[in-house]
This record gives structure tokens, sequence and C-alpha cells, in this order.
């Protein structure tokens, strides 16, 4: 006997309600539980203050868990990095990555790197797990290797998103990921209103990646929006 239903059976008002229950209610209470559900560590905490009083957005820890887990997924022993800020993105895709694997991060702001070197220490990394690049990313990206990455993250300068893709594209092997954070853009992407012109290259972004032959996309509701695909 099949386990799946027929096409023609019907759910009870009372399983819809109580199905219904469960998705809805209190919505936002959910969403604070998924964010909050990997705990982070001093390290982390003391990178996120470095951030703050520098101004700069972090990945929340619910984005920071997403990174773990896809680094883990591709088993990750090369992964390139837009936009090290503080580290804590780095430090969340160290923690997923294997254990010999060396992440390349990227950003023009050397003072922002030096706090990431602290940080990455404080949680335990040695010095050989990172390679810091400072520059802007589309001088950078050009000299590192071809199909050489497991996974890139992209959270640099939201203007070059597209040409960011073309880079990550080079850069991954067969069934390597990329991953954009913010794409939500605090809800602008979605909003009908007249946006900036970051919002424009992200909905941009956005068309492309879910239209390309190339890569299996997905975009998670995590932080201010995770936009991923594989790379076929
Ligand atoms: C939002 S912060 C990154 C935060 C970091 N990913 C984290 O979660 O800890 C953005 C960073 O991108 C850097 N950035 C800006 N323009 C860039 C560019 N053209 N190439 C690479 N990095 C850039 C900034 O200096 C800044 O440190």
């Amino acid at each position: 006997m099949s386990r799946f239903p027929a096409p023609t059976d019907t759910v009870t008002p009372r399983q819809s309600r109580g199905q219904e229950r469960v998705i809805t209610g209190n919505r936002q209470t959910s969403w604070a539980f998924a964010d909050a559900f990997v705990a982070e560590d001093e390290a982390l905490r003391w990178a996120r203050d470095r951030a703050r009083e520098a101004g700069l957005r972090s990945v929340s820890p619910g984005t920071g868990a997403a990174l773990r887990l896809l680094a883990a997924t591709v088993d990750a022993k090369a992964v390139a990095e837009i936009g090290t800020g503080a580290g804590v993105s780095g430090i969340h895709l160290l923690h997923g990555m294997r254990p010999d694997g060396v992440l390349t991060t990227v950003d023009p702001e050397p003072d922002r790197q030096q706090f990431a070197r602290q940080a990455f220490r404080a949680a335990g990394f040695a010095s050989n797990r990172a390679r810091f690049i400072p520059g802007r990313a589309l001088d950078v990206l050009p000299r590192l290797a071809d199909a050489g990455y497991d996974l890139v993250f992209c959270d640099g300068d939201r203007l070059e998103c597209l040409d960011y893709l073309a880079e990550s594209l080079r850069l991954l092997r067969p069934g390597g990921l990329v991953a954009f954070e913010g794409v939500f853009a605090d809800g602008r992407t979605m909003d009908s209103g007249p946006q900036p012109a970051e919002v424009g290259r992200l909905r941009e972004l956005l068309r492309a990646v879910r239209e390309s032959q190339d890569l299996v996309p997905s975009l998670l509701p995590v932080g201010d929006g995770l936009l991923c695909a594989v790379k076929r």
C-alpha cells in the first residue's frame, strides 16, 4: 500500500487549522529562536563588538550557522570570502570547513582584517587556516585560481554583486557553492517604492542566479537574506 495520500484525499478542517497555527503563530518569535539556535562563543562576541564599534554589519548568528552548514556540506577545503569585516562570518566558515581547510578573505581595510586575525586566533584557529588579502575584490579575485574553491561567500560592495557572481562561477569547482549575504537589503528589495542603485543590482543578481542554467539556487530567509546556489 502506498505511503502517500491519493490526490483525492483531503485534509480535514481540524488538521488544516492546527497546521496553520504552528506555521503562522508568533512567527517573529520562531524566527528569533531559529536565529539564536546555534550559540556563539566569546571570540564571536568579541568580533561582533569590534564590528559594531566600526559601524559594520556582521552576519546574524543564524546566517553564521547556515554558513557553517554550507561549508561542511561541500566539505570545504578552500573558501574565498569577499568582505572580511571584523571576522564574524570568517569564524563561522572556518568552523564548518575541513580541519585542514584554508579561508582566503579579501577586504580593502587592513585594520578590519587585523581584528579578524585576532578573532580567528581567539577562536582557536591556527594562523595558517586563513589567508588575508588586502584589496578590493575585483582587483584580487582575478588572481585566484580557476575552479580552485569549494565555496565563495560574497559580503563586500553590493554594487559589485553581479561581478562577484561572474568571478565566483570561474573560481568554483563543479559542485561548489556561492552565497550572497544581505539580498533582502532590510526589505527594500521587495519594496516597490524608489530604491537606491544597490537594490537594483541585488534584484538583477536574484534574477541572474534564478535563471542561470549553470546554478541550482535557493534563497534562504536567514538574517538579511542569504542567496545560495550550487554550480552544476
Ligand atoms: C558587511 S562588512 C562584512 C562583514 C563580514 N562578512 C562579517 O559578517 O563579519 C562588508 C565589508 O566589505 C568590505 N568591502 C567594501 N568594499 C569591498 C570591495 N570592493 N571588495 C572587498 N571588500 C569590500 C568592507 O571594508 C567591509 O569590511
